[in-house]
């Protein structure tokens, strides 16, 4: 019978490298977690992206309750059969798609009602039903329902909101069936001021829960605060329980919150940018729709062991998306992929090494010359 938890293995400053155990097997950190939309990771088959080195991928509650629906996927034994994913998953609480939904969705203090963006059909999120949703699924790591608000938001504004969420992870924590191996996570909130992110670590450790993500970064604040926000915050976390940083980010976000203490992530990006034809690389981004790769033999990076590099050119993909063939974003997405999984072996080998400051200068030094 395993217990979830997170094991260190070895640390550089804040940064730490270890093992998080689940139900569904051990997964090295720091890790990234491809998002798995509507349980499919768009243009990838599961098997190519474990090809990836990819140890926990992400499903979301919003789009999967809309369809196919949560109680069809359980009676179909739950999401990882469904989707044929043995490995743990992490479910949103639909929190973040509903606030984004805008005008379609009205907010109280219980939860929130909203119109399908598929079928107009009205629908009702709490933060039980949310739970429940995620239990239906067996979601291996289930997220609080909260609310993520907009930034910039004037002080009061994020207080009476993180105050709303740490309510509603009472209730989520209240409503979550615990199982070994299974874990449900709080999401501290608090915007960008350090004293109301105190105030939400205080009031969501009192809780207690198998881990902690940071919520309310990456809408729009700016690296800079949210390094500051990360900063004051991640060193109030217990340091035995595993920190997620969601909806992070760029190569460059990603070394910059794991030098500040952070073990899981989730993005679109590599996953989006593969669909529109960017490749994310040692030395930055390239657009291969441009013409400047319409006769380039070279793969798109020699250090990569993806299909796309280890059997084509940068001028094949180039043709591939002129032609608005189905085969360039898979090609590119499976790079991506293979690119960010690279990207924290790499910085977590580093760690364990003992090496990671030389290595953190190495991928930034790399990143500033995007001359190839
Ligand atoms: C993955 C768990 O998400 C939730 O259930 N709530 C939540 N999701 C977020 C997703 C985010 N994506 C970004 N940037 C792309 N920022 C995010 C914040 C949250 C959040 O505060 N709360
Ligand atoms: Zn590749």
């Amino acid at each position: 019978m395993t217990t979830f938890r997170w094991r260190p293995e070895a640390r550089a400053g804040h940064a730490r490298a270890g093992w998080l155990d689940t139900a569904h097997g051990s997964v090295p950190t720091p890790t990234f977690m491809p998002v798995g939309t509507v349980g499919t990771v768009k243009a990838m088959t599961m098997d190519s992206v474990r090809s990836t080195g990819a140890g926990i991928v992400l499903g979301n509650t919003y789009h999967l309750m809309l369809r196919p629906g949560a109680e069809r996927v359980r009676a179909l034994g739950g999401l990882h059969r469904f989707m044929d994913w043995p490995g743990p998953i992490l479910t949103d609480s639909g929190g973040f798609q509903v606030m984004s939904l805008g005008p379609l969705r009205k907010l109280d203090q219980d939860g929130v009602t909203f119109r399908s963006h598929i079928d107009g059909s009205k629908h009702r999120l709490t933060p039980e039903r949310s739970t429940d949703i995620q239990y239906a699924l067996d979601a291996t790591i289930s997220m609080c329902f909260d609310e993520c608000p907009a930034l910039p938001a004037a002080p009061d504004v994020i207080a009476k909101s993180m105050r709303m969420s740490m309510r509603w992870a009472e209730r989520c924590r209240t409503a979550f069936v615990q199982r070994p191996g299974y874990a449900q996570y709080g999401i501290i909130q608090g915007g960008t001021e350090p004293e109301l992110r105190a105030e939400s670590v205080k009031a969501l450790t009192g809780i207690g829960f198998e881990g902690y993500a940071i919520g309310g970064l990456a809408v729009g604040e700016g690296q800079e605060l949210m390094f500051s926000t990360l900063e004051s915050t991640v060193p109030l976390i217990p340091d035995a329980s595993p920190r997620y940083l969601m909806g992070v980010g760029t190569p460059d976000d990603l070394l910059g919150a794991v030098e500040r203490g952070v073990d899981m992530f989730d993005c679109v990006m590599p996953t989006r940018a593969g669909r529109t034809a960017r490749a994310y690389t040692e030395r930055g981004t390239l657009n291969l729709r441009n013409a400047r790769h319409a006769t380039d033999s070279r793969p798109i990076s020699p250090h990569c062991d993806c299909l796309a590099c280890s059997r084509h050119s940068r001028a094949y993909l180039h043709h591939l998306f002129r032609a608005n063939e189905i085969l360039g974003p898979m090609l590119l997405t499976w790079h991506n992929l293979a690119y960010y999984q690279r990207l924290m072996r790499g910085m977590r080998a580093a760690i364990v090494d003992g090496a990671f400051t030389a290595h953190a200068d190495h991928l930034r030094a790399q990143w500033a010359m995007d001359d190839w």
